[in-house]
């Protein structure tokens, strides 16, 4: 049978992280809006252990968090990876939003890999808005 592919994700998670480049940011955690797009299998069963638990997106992220990071695109980039270490996800696409980083707009991170590594431009087409 053709292999059916599904997105699945989550929208707006909050979660703290020591984020950020500048010395007054390091070990002052501040809120990140994170976003992820997970293209999967079609699940064969309903049931959790069939697919991936977007949960666990978040607690990765909550994870990531407790970790020294300069930059949002490289937090972004960790939990793509971090999501890819399960064989369910063929390709992942995770926005990273700062939203106190500026005084009028929101600053962003977008990272869109796929298994091969490569970015998943594909998915970026019909993923997040
Ligand atoms: N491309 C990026 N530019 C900037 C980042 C970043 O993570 N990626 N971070 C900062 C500072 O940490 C800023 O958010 C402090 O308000 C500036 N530019």
């Amino acid at each position: 049978m053709t292999d059916r592919f599904i997105s699945i994700g989550v929208r707006d998670a909050e979660v703290t992280a020591d984020i950020g480049m500048l010395a007054h940011e390091i070990g002052r955690p501040q809120l990140l809006r994170i976003s992820g797009t997970l293209r999967i299998r079609m699940p064969e069963a309903d049931r959790i252990d069939s697919t991936f638990d977007y949960k666990r997106m978040v607690d990765a992220a909550k994870a990531l968090g407790t970790h020294r990071i300069a930059l949002i695109e490289t937090f972004g980039r960790l939990l793509a990876e971090a999501c890819l270490e399960d064989p369910k996800i063929e390709a992942v696409e995770i926005l990273i939003e700062k939203p106190n980083a500026l005084p009028s707009g929101t600053a962003f991170a977008r990272v869109a890999l796929d298994r091969t590594g490569a970015n998943a431009d594909a998915l970026s087409a019909g993923g997040l808005a």
